[in-house]
């Protein structure tokens, strides 16, 4: 008898933005504790994944270069991590990986953990797996503390490193200008460069997540822009202050407040509608103070399956 080869599948995952990242102090394991609120943008990367005779990852789109196409990149280590949890061998796990990228790389909106997690969805649709949201989720908190959001997507809270999550009501749509950078940033250098500071003086910790949360809830994005805050922005801007610059530029250009997004480089502006956004978006990308500027609308929901079945031919021996 053939076996029939299942067709490939593909995932369509976003990037996320901090609305709110406060980070606590060193812990012995290396990680930081934080309260951090997450909202999913409509920034996204494509994974296709595919059973494959010559397994691998590929990797396309903009900041392509930088990403390795090897064992390190971090939806390999999913496809391993996958394979391994249910008993396939993840030495030779018979599939490739084609991921297109619109969310920049090293920007601090989480581009590796959603192409992990869009690999985990991904796979699991490919294998027929039977596994809960649940169970891949602690798989993706194990390759990383940003995984499990992009995996679930909308609005969140997130404590612990980052990976244990409670969704979030938020009632609108938000609008956000994306300023993206010359150059990426580590994210452990981030947070070296807050201990640092840290330990140097007493640079301001952000406030309480509860009014961050009413805000949310209220809908108005005017209310959101005054509480958006984030922890490791001052140590984003210490490593790079023209930061400051682009921060200032979008306020400058009519944006209602500007953060950096995670650990950076890459600046979030939170706008009053659509329109808005658009006419911030072209003043930003003519004031010369970042690379290129995007615009964006969150929540938007998780890594999900988006291959079109009704488009595909139907393979021969196979029934509908
Ligand atoms: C900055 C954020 O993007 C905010 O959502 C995340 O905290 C970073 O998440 P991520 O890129 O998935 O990070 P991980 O791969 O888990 O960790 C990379 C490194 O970042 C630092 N790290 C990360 C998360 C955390 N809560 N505390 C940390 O100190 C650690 O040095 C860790 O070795
Ligand atoms: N699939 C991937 N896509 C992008 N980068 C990857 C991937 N796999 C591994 N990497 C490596 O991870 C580094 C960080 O890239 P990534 O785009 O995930 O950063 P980030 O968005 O700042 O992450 P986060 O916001 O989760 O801290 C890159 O420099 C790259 O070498």
């Amino acid at each position: 008898m053939l076996a029939v080869v299942p067709p490939p599948v593909t995932v369509r995952v976003p990037a996320k933005v901090n609305l709110h990242l406060a980070c606590g102090d060193l812990r012995e394991d290396g990680y930081h504790d934080l309260t951090t609120l997450f909202q999913a943008l409509s920034l996204t990367d494509e994974v296709t994944v595919a059973v494959a005779e010559e397994p691998g990852v590929e990797v396309h789109g903009e900041g392509a270069a930088q990403v390795p196409a090897g064992p390190e990149n971090l939806a390999w280590k999913a496809v391993r991590a996958l394979a391994a949890h249910v008993g396939r061998d993840p030495d030779a796990p018979g599939v490739r990986v084609t991921i297109n990228k619109g969310i920049p790389v090293a920007g601090g909106m989480a581009g590796g953990s959603a192409d992990a997690a869009a690999t985990l969805v991904g796979l699991a649709a490919l294998w027929r797996l039977e596994i809960g949201r649940d169970e891949l989720s602690t798989i993706a908190a194990e390759l990383g503390s940003d995984v499990p959001f992009v995996l679930q997507g909308g609005t969140a809270l997130g404590t612990g490193r980052g990976e244990q999550l409670v969704p979030v009501l938020a009632r609108h749509t938000y609008h956000w200008v994306i300023a993206l950078d010359r150059e990426g940033l580590s994210t452990p250098t981030v947070f070296r460069e807050l201990d640092r500071l840290r330990a140097e003086g007493n640079p301001p910790r952000i406030g309480a997540v509860e009014p961050v949360l009413e805000a949310l809830a209220s809908g108005d994005p005017r209310q959101l822009a005054l509480l958006l805050g984030n922890d490791l922005q001052a140590a984003a801007v210490s490593l790079r202050p023209g930061l400051r610059r682009t921060l200032r530029a979008g306020v400058n250009a009519g944006a209602l407040a500007g953060i950096v997004s995670g650990s950076g480089p890459t600046c979030a502006f939170l706008c009053t509608d659509a329109d808005s956004a658009v006419r911030v978006a072209a003043e930003l990308s003519g004031a010369g103070v970042c690379r290129t500027v995007r615009v964006a609308q969150g929540p938007v929901a998780g890594a999900r399956v988006v291959t079109d079945d009704s488009a595909r031919p139907i393979p021969p021996g196979v029934h509908a």
